[in-house]
Parts: structure tokens; C-alpha cells; sequence
């Protein structure tokens, strides 16, 4: 049968060289040529299909969540797939699993806190699987509060181990991925006492479970947490509690880059800071925010295109009625989305870099750019989580009812993608460390010199003062115009909270008392981050036609988008007048107008194949109707005419012969 594209005329309104856009999204044109080429690999194997898992049952699609991180094992040896070409396959096979917390966080911790000999002896094993690694931190109590940890890992000189020791239930490890069932390894975080003296956190490589029988070693006491929210979704993954009973491990299983324990027991720090016994969450925080810009994406391209196909009202003469994406109120909802996807895969990107900065600063000793590392990768992670998982449910919302169906893949994305607004860092923690941050480079001006992403700090003096110069609606395209608002509005709001706290005696509890304003400063200058790094990535070159041009569309919606919904930040700390919210407004308008023809285009520069969007409302060819009615007859449900438990439930029911006065 001919296969119809019945959003071709949508394409062929587009104004801009999609192919050009798909490599600026994949960031280069290899990074291109290989996710285009892994993700036809995988959604061409039968071996991956997912179409199922939102109807198993728990311990079903587990098992099956199982099969396919062998079989893309298997794939990955087979095939000889580099590191990288690896990496993109297990992300397109879409599947949380015990994999991710292997080598998201198990490999990364050995490799920034683990020796140079803890690494030779550990990453050959877990580069070949033959052990399996899980990141237990978190307790039963204690998740956010690192420092409140209670597992302990007291030192015994006579026999040269560690005894690690659960004393409390509290204390049990919960939530871990990969633990529950799984892993045989974990970089278990415990308090080091040595001498009786609490030397504070750090992670020990404890082995859990036999190599031989897979059953858990003595003293191990070890299972699942239980379901999760959703069907499917984050229950492929094994979160598990994990309770030590003196489980002995030896000396050199202590994680020693950032401290040591000597043979004699004596505790060592090395001239590293200790803050890099959080170096894992940094580096994982990185990675979200490189990831939230894949799930909107995925979201924004399923809905745009629903968008396009779906038809309400507005009939003339019997003629088409109207594609709801061409309503303001949609465009309005979903454009935004759009842009903030793009924002975000740029946010990704630079991040990446600081990174990688920051990493080689360290291997060089340099440890100054750390405070900001952690400030941008806890705040970018916040931001970026909070508004991709609001986002997912708005594009939910934009689908319509169909938008509630498992087959338009919305709920499964969003109840796999909301615990990231939880995990690595609860997102208004992660703000209360921006803000920490900023208050500190608030109290030292003039003192030490804020650069970096807070070096529009150095300008704080004219910052607050300063007037908007925006007079007709387009004055507002002008990225300086743009630049100076959110500039003025972050260093007003942070300095307007430290002038708060220095009325405090204690400045605890004035940090306390004024979190929420906080919170609010922190917001403010993670997203002028966004929308200065924005600015920046067009100042480069983008070849392409018309690629530059779209880019500018997106960026002025997401920044304005942004004004407009924090206008209350921005007139009351002055920086704008009512009149300037409102030419920001019109200036939005005319932007939907023109992103409207390109909206299909843009979506389609993601190079989502329809296996990876797992969307049937956002499938390529727009075929949505039949492609809807046919899955409907394949639910377990419609298996039978006459449903299980007729005879039981609903035949007595129309049978019953009731003699009452009122029936
Ligand atoms: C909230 C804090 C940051 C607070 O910690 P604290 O020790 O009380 O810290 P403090 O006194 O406020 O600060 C001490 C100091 O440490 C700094 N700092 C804090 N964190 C970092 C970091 N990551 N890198 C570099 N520096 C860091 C702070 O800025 C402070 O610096 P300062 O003293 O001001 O110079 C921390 O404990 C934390 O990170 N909590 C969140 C816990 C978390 O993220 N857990 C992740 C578990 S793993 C997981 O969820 C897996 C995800 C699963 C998946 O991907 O599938
Ligand atoms: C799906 C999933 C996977 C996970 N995987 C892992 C894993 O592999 N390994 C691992 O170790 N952990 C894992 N975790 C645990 C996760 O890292 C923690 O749940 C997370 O850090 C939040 O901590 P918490 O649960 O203690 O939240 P809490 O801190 O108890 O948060 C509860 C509420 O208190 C607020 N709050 C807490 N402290 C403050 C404060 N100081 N000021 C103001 N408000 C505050 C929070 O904002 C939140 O609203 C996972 C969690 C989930 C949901």
C-alpha cells in the first residue's frame, strides 16, 4: 500500500534547510550521522519493540526490561560498537534500567574518586560487565541531607577492613536503581569513622551479590522498593532498599582520591577539596540537563504534529475545518515548548563544556571554577527538569483526550520523566544552592571579581538602576535590550535578598525565614544562563538556509515567552514599565505567526524515528485516525467479544428481578 504523508503540505510550507537544522540539533555532523544510524538500527530490530509495556505486568516487564539490556549487550559486542555508538544505543532503546546506574554512576564515581590503582583494578570489570555497579546513597531518612547519612564504615586495624553497618532502619539504602535485583556491586556512601572519630560521608565498593548463584552475600540484606508511579514507565527499573548487618569489605574498597585510610589507621586528606566526593552528582546533573531537551523535544514534536492533523470548529461552506495549531491560544501553549526545547539542547551543550572545563581544571589542580560548576549544574538541572516535566503535561493537554491514551505515548513519557524533578537533588534544594551562591558573590563585591555566567555581577552598579530603552514592539528583537532585562531582574532580585538577610542576626535563619524569595533570585539567574548562552550560540556562524533566522524566531520566543510569564519579577524590581510588558507581548504575537509555517520542520530536525517517539499522535506520516482505531482492537481487553467475568458480574446484574415500590 502507497504510504501518504498527510503532513507533507505542512513541510512544504517550511522556510528553512531541514537537514541543515538536523545537524545544528545533533550538534555536529557526526553526532548526526551516528544517532541518525543508531536509531534506524534499533527501531529496525524486533528485539527492541516497546509498543507493549505499558499492558504487562510488573514482574513481565521487568523480565523483558532484562532480555533487552542482554540483547543490546549482545548487539553492542556483536557489532563492535565504540564507547560512544553504545551509549546512543542504550538510549534509544528507551528503557530505564539497571545499565543506566552502571555506567551513569557507578563507572563515573570510580572514575573521579577511585585511585588511579582503584580504577585499574574496578573499570576493566565494569567495562565488560562482568561486575554490575548501583549508586546507593540515599536512605530510608535521608536523601537530600547528604551530611545526615547513617550507614557507617568504621575502620578495624587489626584485621585491615571496613565493617559497614546499617544501625538503624532509617539507615536502610532506598531507592538505589539497579540495586533491588540486580547489581552485584554498589559504591555505597557511609559515614568513615576511624578511631572512633566520624571523618563524615564517602562511598566504599561493597560487593553485594554472588558472582556464581547471584544470591546476596552474608550480611546483605537486599529487594525492591516497589511499584512506581505509571504503567510501565520508571517500573522497569529496580529501585531497592539495602540494609548492612557488619558487612566486612577490605581496606582498599574505600573510594580514596579525596581521603585516605593508611594501613596504621590514620585519615588522610588529599589536597583535593572534599567537596568532590559530590563530583558524581555534578557530573550526573550535567547529563539531565543535556537529557530534558530530548524529552520535551519528544513531547513538542508528538503534539505539534497532532496539532497539525487534529481539526476543530472554523468549517466555511463545508470546506476543512481549522488545524488547531492554528489557534493563538495553541500557539501560544505549544510554541514556547518548542523553543525551550531548542534552549535547552544549547543549555546541554555549553554545560557539557563547563564540564568538561571544570574536570580538566581539577586534573591540573585548579579548583576556583568548582563553586560555579556546582551552581550551574544544580540550577540548569532544576530549571530545565521543572519546566521539561510541566511541559510534557501541557503537550498532553494540547493532544486532547487522545492525549490521555497510553498509544499517544504522553503518560508513559511523563511518568518516566517526572522523578527527575526528584532525583540527583529535590529541585528546590538544588535552587537553595544557587542561591547560597549568589548570596556569597553578592557579599564579597569588591572584594573578589564574580566572572563567568555571574560576571554581569561586576556591572551590579548600573544593573540597578538602569531603564529599559524598549520603545516599539520590535526594539524587543534586539538581543542587548533582551540581555540587559533579565540581567537587571536576576542582580536586582539577588541583591534585594542579601540586603533582606543582612537584617538578620543569624544569617541562617534569615536564609531560612527568606528561601522562597530565594528560590525566586535562583530562578532568575539560571534562566538569564539560558537565555544569555541562547544569545551567544547565534553569534556564531550556522550555515544553512535559513537556519540562523529560525533559531532567532525560537530564541526571542523563549526569552520573551519568559518576560511575559515572569513579568511580575520584572516590573516590580523596576526593570520594565507595564508599557514594555505589553510591546513584549505584541512582539510574541507576531513570533507564533512566523514560527507557524516552520512548526512541522522544526520538529521534524529532531530525526525522531517513530519507534523512539512511540507515539501514534505523533507518528511521521500524521496517519493518526486509523492508526488509532486499529490499536484500540489490540488492547489484551478487546480480545473477546464478551469480556472475562460476564457470566459473574454482569449477567446476575441485568438478570435480577427486584420487586421494590421505588424501581
Ligand atoms: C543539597 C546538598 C548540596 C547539601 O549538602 P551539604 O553537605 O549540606 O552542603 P552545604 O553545607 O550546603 O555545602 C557544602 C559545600 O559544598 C558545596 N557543594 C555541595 N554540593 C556540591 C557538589 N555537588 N559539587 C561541588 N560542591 C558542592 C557547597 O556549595 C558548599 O560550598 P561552600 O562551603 O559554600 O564553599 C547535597 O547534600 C546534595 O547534593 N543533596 C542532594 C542529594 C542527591 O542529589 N542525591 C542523588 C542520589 S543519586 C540519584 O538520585 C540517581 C538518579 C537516578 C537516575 O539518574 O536514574
Ligand atoms: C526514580 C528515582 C530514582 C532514584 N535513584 C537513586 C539512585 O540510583 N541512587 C540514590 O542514591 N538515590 C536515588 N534516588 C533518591 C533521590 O536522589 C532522592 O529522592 C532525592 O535526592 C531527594 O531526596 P529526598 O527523597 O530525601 O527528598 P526530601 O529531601 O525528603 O524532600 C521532601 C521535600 O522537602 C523539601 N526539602 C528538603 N530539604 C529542604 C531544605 N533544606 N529546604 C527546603 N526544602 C527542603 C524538598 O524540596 C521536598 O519538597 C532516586 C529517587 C527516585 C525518585
Amino acid at each position: 500500500m502507497e504510504r501518504v504523508d498527510h503532513l507533507a503540505h505542512e513541510r512544504n510550507k517550511s522556510e528553512f534547510d531541514v537537514d541543515a537544522m538536523k545537524i545544528v540539533w545533533a550538534g555536529s555532523p557526526h553526532a548526526f550521522e551516528l544517532s541518525d544510524r543508531i536509531s534506524k538500527l534499533v527501531a529496525s530490530d524486533p528485539g527492541f519493540r516497546k509498543d507493549n509495556r505499558t499492558m504487562l505486568s510488573r514482574k513481565d516487564l521487568f523480565k523483558n526490561t532484562l532480555r533487552k539490556a542482554a540483547y543490546a549487550w549482545k548487539t553492542i559486542v556483536d557489532l563492535h560498537l565504540s564507547e560512544e555508538e553504545a551509549a546512543k544505543l542504550r538510549f534509544y532503546v528507551d528503557e530505564p534500567a539497571y545499565t543506566d546506574l552502571h555506567w551513569g554512576m557507578f563507572v563515573p564515581a570510580i572514575k573521579g574518586q577511585g585511585t588511579d590503582e582503584q580504577q585499574q583494578k574496578w573499570l576493566p570489570l565494569a567495562y565488560k560487565m562482568q561486575i554490575i555497579g548501583c549508586y546507593a546513597q540515599t536512605e530510608l531518612g535521608h536523601g537530600s541531607n547528604v551530611q545526615g547519612l547513617e550507614t557507617t564504615a568504621t575502620f578495624d586495624p587489626q584485621t585491615d577492613e571496613f565493617i559497614i553497618h546499617s544501625p538503624t532502619l532509617t539507615s536502610s539504602k532506598w531507592w538505589p536503581g539497579g540495586l533491588g535485583k540486580v547489581a552485584t556491586h554498589a559504591i555505597a556512601y557511609a559515614r568513615l569513622i576511624v578511631g572512633g572519630r566520624d571523618y563524615g560521608v564517602n562511598g566504599f565498593i561493597v560487593q553485594l551479590r554472588s558472582l556464581e548463584d547471584h544470591s546476596p552475600l552474608p550480611g546483605i540484606t537486599v529487594g525492591d522498593i516497589g511499584m512506581k508511579f505509571g504503567n510501565g514507565a520508571y517500573n522497569t527499573m529496580d529501585n531497592g532498599v539495602l540494609q548492612f548487618d557488619h558487612v566486612r569489605i577490605p581496606r582498599d574498597q574505600m573510594l580514596m582520591r579525596v581521603s585516605q585510610v593508611t594501613r596504621e589507621g590514620k585519615y588522610k586528606q588529599s589536597d583535593v577539596p572534599r567537596q568532590l566526593v559530590y563530583g558524581t552528582m555534578v557530573y550526573v546533573r550535567q547529563t539531565i540537563v543535556a537529557d530534558a531537551s530530548c524529552a520535551l523535544s519528544r513531547a513538542v514534536c508528538i503534539a505539534t504534529r497532532y496539532s497539525a492533523v487534529r481539526r476543530q470548529f472554523g468549517s466555511q461552506n463545508g470546506g476543512p475545518e481549522t488545524q488547531v495549531i492554528d489557534y493563538k491560544t495553541q500557539q501560544s501553549r505549544l510554541f514556547p515548548l518548542l523553543a525551550s526545547a531548542y534552549a535547552f539542547r544549547f543549555i546541554g551543550e555549553w554545560l557539557k563544556w563547563l564540564y568538561t572545563d571544570v574536570t580538566q581544571r581539577l586534573q591540573a589542580n585548579d579548583f576556583s571554577t568548582l563553586p560555579e560548576a556546582h551552581a550551574c549544574t544544580a540550577g540548569l538541572k532544576s530549571l530545565t527538569t521543572t519546566a521539561t516535566a510541566d511541559g510534557i503535561e501541557e503537550c498532553r493537554k494540547l493532544c486532547g483526550g487522545h492525549g490521555y491514551l497510553c498509544s499517544s505515548g504522553l503518560p508513559e513519557l511523563f511518568a518516566v520523566y517526572v522523578p527527575a524533578c526528584t532525583y540527583e537533588g529535590d529541585n528546590t534544594v538544588l535552587l537553595l544552592q544557587v542561591a547560597r551562591f549568589l548570596m556569597k558573590t553578592v557579599s564579597q563585591l569588591g572584594v573578589k571579581k564574580p566572572v563567568g555566567t555571574i560576571g554581569y555581577m561586576t556591572r551590579v552598579d548600573h544593573l540597578m538602576q538602569c531603564r529599559c530603552g524598549v520603545q516599539r514592539a520590535e526594539d524587543w528583537l534586539n538581543p542587548s535590550a533582551l540581555l540587559e532585562a533579565f540581567e537587571a531582574r536576576a542582580a536586582r532580585m539577588s541583591v534585594a535578598c542579601a540586603q533582606n538577610l543582612s537584617n538578620f542576626d543569624n544569617p541562617e535563619e534569615g536564609f531560612a525565614e527568606l528561601s522562597a524569595d530565594l528560590v525566586e533570585a535562583a530562578v532568575a539567574h539560571c534562566q538569564l544562563i539560558i537565555v544569555s548562552k541562547f544569545i551567544e550560540k547565534l553569534q556564531q556562524e550556522i550555515p544553512g538556509k535559513g537556519v540562523k533566522q529560525q533559531l532567532e524566531v525560537l530564541c526571542n520566543i523563549y526569552t520573551l515567552f519568559l518576560l511575559h510569564k515572569h513579568q511580575g519579577d520584572f516590573l516590580s524590581t523596576g526593570c520594565i514599565t507595564p508599557k514594555h510588558a505589553s510591546l513584549a507581548n505584541d512582539q510574541l504575537r507576531s513570533l507564533y505567526s512566523q514560527v507557524r509555517p516552520n512548526a512541522i520542520a522544526l520538529v521534524d530536525a529532531f530525526n525522531y524515528t517513530d519507534h523512539f517517539l512511540g507515539s501514534i499522535l505523533g507518528c511521521y506520516d500524521g496517519n493518526v485516525y486509523p492508526k488509532l482505531y486499529e490499536a484500540a482492537w489490540e488492547d489484551p481487553l478487546n480480545d473477546s467479544v464478551v469480556p472475562d467475568g460476564y457470566h459473574q458480574y454482569i449477567r446476575p446484574l441485568l438478570k435480577q428481578q427486584i420487586r421494590t415500590a421505588r424501581l
